[in-house]
């Protein structure tokens, strides 16, 4: 966009996907012009057909039916241009459209996760349902179709000055009168567009979280209250949307009714100096066509106005997100992989703390040799699942080292890191997919055997052939149409299925039945074997498989015990 300050990165991105439209969309412009030169054409018909009926001397050779035969040529003209361009700007504005969310889609994949903490959901899904279509739509359609509109005023005018100076004179000097009333009513809907732009985003947001939690709604009859919510949030856009329609309503007849009244004076100075005999009838003709040829582009600059406020909002909106730098990859590092995966995990002095907040750990330390199964214990709150996104650097400290075999976390590059590691949390993350699909999520390459055997090691095999259709289950979204342990068990085969050097079991079993736990525990050795495993439990089963028990608190790690007869922890 770069008529607008402040756009550079929302800039670099629109023009990577208009460059390859941009052989398309010169073509279409060219096409718009030749359709405005050819409706300049139709006045001067006009002209020669007054005075060929009024028996006034005719330049033109061919006679009347030469003269209509022509002009019909002439308007054929302008709709096979008026066809090809519209196709063509359309054409590219939905491939342009089809980059920008591209790029949109890719850009938000990899921005780092407390970029997500910290905005709606609604907000980001009408990035894509509004803004990109915005911009594109006013880039590829608006703005590029306006330009042959300002040549075919530019063109009347010419046209005008040819036949009469002094209304040519007049066009120009009632030109800025109409832009000064555009801004002024303008000026209403600017605030408005934004304003609309934000409580359509609120209102999706909320109905995509209401539907999201729609069991929690009606488990406390809220469907009412939940809904007038809504509706309250609907009424507001409702408010703000019929300001904006009224200034909007008002801009197309107020910029028409300017416009008509200007071309009453053209006809009123043309017509006296008609009566005065300066001007002859067919050029009086000639310029009451071209001043209705000035009718069509001042309607269409009324829309240019409101869809380029509301391109404006959207594009402000997608370059905030645009200028969100992604996960933090320098060039360099994104090519380093780590050297010696199955190495050593050192935190050494970690100083954490999440933004506003006081520090979580002041200087965290922990030494992890590789093939040791450590658990770690702590207060709700205590800060055990931030260290493990530390480990996964979805977060970074402020200070401190984090290594693998000796290599600084944030010297070598992310996914050679991610890969290292599977993790499998409490609250499961499944797609919408057939079990396998989902325990493939991670090794789409792995076969129905490898699939099978990693099941086996979660305790899930015997489980997923009872389902309807066994592997091919489809499982609803989020693995709505499964139980919490087996979605636990799933998100366990998928992990193994990824053979990790580093597995953490984030309280990963605690949805098992008992059966489920004892089976798991009597059979980790083979899930285990040859993998460092950090364990986030307080469950006395898998504590107890621990070669080390860690307890965090106050961000301090202290080392535990087991009293294996009664699987209780008590400090070292
Ligand atoms: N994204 C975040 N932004 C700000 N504060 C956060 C964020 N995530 C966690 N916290 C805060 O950091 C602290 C540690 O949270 P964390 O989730 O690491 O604890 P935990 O030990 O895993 O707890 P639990 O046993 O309940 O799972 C909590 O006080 C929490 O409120």
């Amino acid at each position: 966009m770069p008529t607008m300050p402040g756009f550079d990165h929302l800039r670099h991105v629109v023009v990577h996907a208009m460059r390859p439209e941009s052989y398309w969309l010169a073509i279409a412009i060219a096409l718009s012009f030749a359709q405005g030169l050819l409706a300049l054409l139709s006045p001067w018909f006009a002209g020669h057909f007054a005075s060929e009926i009024m028996l006034e001397s005719s330049s033109f050779d061919y006679g009347l039916p030469g003269l209509m035969a022509l002009w019909a040529l002439v308007l054929a003209g302008q709709a096979l241009t008026r066809f090809l361009s519209g196709f063509l700007l359309t054409r590219s504005g939905a491939r342009t459209l089809a980059v920008l969310s591209r790029r949109l889609h890719d850009h938000l994949l990899a921005l780092p996760i407390p970029f997500f903490e910290s905005r709606k959901r609604g907000d980001l899904l009408s990035l894509y349902s509004n803004d990109v279509a915005s911009v594109a739509h006013f880039l590829t359609g608006t703005l590029a179709g306006l330009l042959p509109a300002v040549a075919v005023l530019l063109g009347a005018t010419v046209m005008m000055a040819r036949i009469d100076s002094q209304v040519a004179l007049l066009v120009v000097l009632l030109a800025p009168v109409f832009f000064l009333t555009l801004k002024l009513l303008g000026r209403g809907l600017r605030s408005l567009s934004d304003q609309v732009a934000a409580g359509q985003a609120s209102a999706l947001g909320l109905a995509g979280e209401q539907l999201s939690l729609i069991a929690l709604i009606k488990s406390f009859n809220r469907q009412h209250r939940d809904g007038e919510l809504f509706a309250s949030r609907v009424r507001d856009l409702l408010t703000l949307r019929s300001d904006q329609l009224w200034w909007q309503a008002l801009l197309a007849p107020a910029l028409q009714l300017l416009s008509s009244l200007g071309i009453l004076l053209v006809l009123w100075l043309s017509a006296i100096h008609l009566q005065q005999g300066s001007l002859e009838l067919s050029g009086f003709v000639s310029l009451l066509m071209y001043g209705l040829l000035f009718t069509r582009p001042v309607s269409g600059l009324a829309n240019l106005y409101g869809e380029g406020l509301q391109a404006r909002g959207a594009a402000q909106r997608l370059q905030l997100v645009f200028a969100q730098a992604p996960e933090p990859e320098p060039e360099a590092v994104s090519r380093t992989a780590l050297a010696r995966p199955g190495g050593a995990i050192d935190i050494a002095r970690v100083y954490f703390a999440y933004p506003g907040q006081k520090a979580l750990f002041e200087s965290l330390s922990l030494h992890i040799p590789p093939g040791e199964i450590v658990a770690i214990t702590g207060d709700n709150g205590a800060g055990k699942s931030t260290l493990l996104h530390l480990l996964m650097r979805f977060v970074d400290p402020i200070s401190g080292v984090i290594t693998i075999g000796g290599q600084n976390t944030r010297k070598v590059s992310l996914s050679s890191l991610r890969s290292l590691i599977a993790i499998v949390t409490q609250r499961v993350l499944l797609l919408d997919a057939s079990v396998a699909d989902n325990i493939r999520y991670g090794m789409p390459a792995a076969t129905d055997e490898a699939v099978y055997a990693a099941a086996g090691l979660a305790q899930a095999h015997a489980i997923i052939q009872r389902l309807p259709q066994g592997y091919a289950t489809r499982i609803g979204e989020g693995g709505v149409r499964l139980s919490g342990g087996e979605q636990q068990r799933i998100a366990l085969a998928r992990a193994l299925l990824a053979d990790p050097k580093i597995l953490i079991l984030d309280e990963a079993t605690a949805m098992f039945d008992s059966q489920g736990e004892a089976d798991f525990v009597a059979n980790s050795a083979a899930a285990f074997a040859g993998r460092t495993v950090i364990l986030v439990t307080h469950r006395p089963a898998s504590l107890a498989l621990a070669d080390r028990i860690l307890h965090l608190e106050s961000g301090v790690l202290r080392q535990m015990s087991v009293a294996p007869e009664h699987k209780e922890v008590f400090e070292a």
